[in-house]
């Protein structure tokens, strides 16, 4: 039986698609939009229409007929904690991403988008794994101010892909091992995996800087730029996440400029680099502990996994705690059409959304 499925990856400043039939890509494509393009919106919901034609357009361009698809799977948003796994895009899905999204985030609108292309033809959305998915143990939720919990958000659709295939190309199963895996893209998280199971992660606002996010600030002193009276909140929000980290010292978010800035002996810019794997490298010492150092590896993956000098850098810090292997890159629409697929073969079933069963769970 051949299926055809439709993946859809929202991100800041491009959507990523792709179709695939069963397991085989036919069809790939970034479309990017212009910040000039994207400024025009207040909120990142108010772009639905526009990415949705634009994902619409590019199928029409590559003669794949809407009619083929069996599903459509979208990267899922910020929704309030979610199990790993799929997701059957429901009402209630769409009404929280549309109308009180956890954080505005480009990926909210993979489940809208997929939702809306699917309804009409009679077949369903997904999400998988979504940046949601937390799994977190009870001790890892507390953050030391009551009523003010931690959850997990992370890039759990790449980091558990490719600890999954770390697993295979091992041998062994991931539900056996405990893995550290560190996503390295303009934002960073960092997770730790205890024989297939999520239990702590680092944050992008809890740990390293990255190319657009600042990571672990000084709370007290962020606090008093909040009240300072100089910013808005919404430049507040803009400094840690968008404005922070590697832009901010450096005015570019490209790893590969700050490299050819380094060739060309900017200091600064060395300084920025070596801080940026120091960090990274505290974030995989930290959830070592969690699983008392029993890690059997740790992952590097993300874009700026193609960096030698940063991987490197990463490795000659945390190589005592386990051995480091370098996947480059991300896996995610690969891993949505995946995930969908084996819900439409019956290998895994989709759940149905519901907050009030989620807050009992
Ligand atoms: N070959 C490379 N060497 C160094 N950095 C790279 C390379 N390829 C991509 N990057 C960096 O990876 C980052 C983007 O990573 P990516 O995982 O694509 O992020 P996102 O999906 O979050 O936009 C950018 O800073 C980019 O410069
Ligand atoms: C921290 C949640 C995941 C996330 O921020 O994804 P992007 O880096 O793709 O924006």
């Amino acid at each position: 039986m051949n299926y055809r499925i439709l993946a859809i990856n929202p991100g800041s400043t491009s959507t990523k698609i792709a179709v695939y039939d069963n397991e085989e890509q036919i069809l790939v494509k970034g479309i990017d939009h212009l910040a000039s393009d994207l400024e025009k919106y207040n909120r990142i919901q108010d772009q639905f229409d526009m990415r949705k034609e634009e994902v619409l357009k590019v199928l029409n361009e590559n003669n794949i007929e809407i009619n083929s698809l069996s599903a459509v799977v979208g990267r899922g948003g910020l929704l309030p904690p979610v199990k790993s796994g799929a997701y059957l895009v429901n009402n209630e899905m769409i009404d929280r991403l549309k109308n009180r999204p956890v954080v505005e985030h480009a990926s909210n609108l993979g489940a809208i988008i997929s939702y809306e292309i699917a309804k009409p033809l009679g077949i369903n959305a997904y999400i998988y794994d979504s940046v949601a998915v937390d799994e977190l143990t009870d001790v890892a939720r507390l953050s030391g101010i009551k009523g003010m919990d931690r959850t997990s958000l992370s890039h759990a659709l790449n980091s558990r892909a490719m600890a999954i295939k770390f697993a295979k190309n091992n041998n062994k199963k991931y539900s056996d091992l405990n893995l550290i895996v560190a996503h390295l893209g303009g934002g960073i998280t960092v997770s730790v995996h205890e024989k297939g199971r999520m239990v702590d992660i680092v944050s992008d606002d809890e740990g390293s800087f990255s190319p657009e996010r600042a990571g672990r600030v000084p709370c007290k002193k962020l606090i008093d730029n909040c009240f300072s009276g100089k910013y808005t909140h919404k430049e507040m929000l803009k400094m840690i996440r968008g404005k922070g980290g590697i832009v901010s010292y450096l005015n570019t978010v490209d790893l590969r400029e700050v490299e050819s800035m380094i060739n060309d002996g900017n200091e600064d810019a060395k300084l920025v680099h070596e801080a940026m794997a120091y960090q990274v490298s505290k974030s995989i010492g930290e959830l070592a502990t969690v699983v008392e150092g029993k890690v059997d590896a740790i992952v590097i993956t993300g874009g700026i996994a193609h960096s030698k000098v940063m991987t490197n850098n990463i490795k000659k810090r945390v190589e005592f705690i386990s051995h480091v292997e370098i996947m480059p890159g991300e896996n995610e629409l690969e891993s949505l059409s995946f995930g969908a697929l084996r819900v439409l073969t019956g290998e895994e079933n989709a759940r149905e959304y519901s907050e009030e069963v989620l807050a009992n769970a």
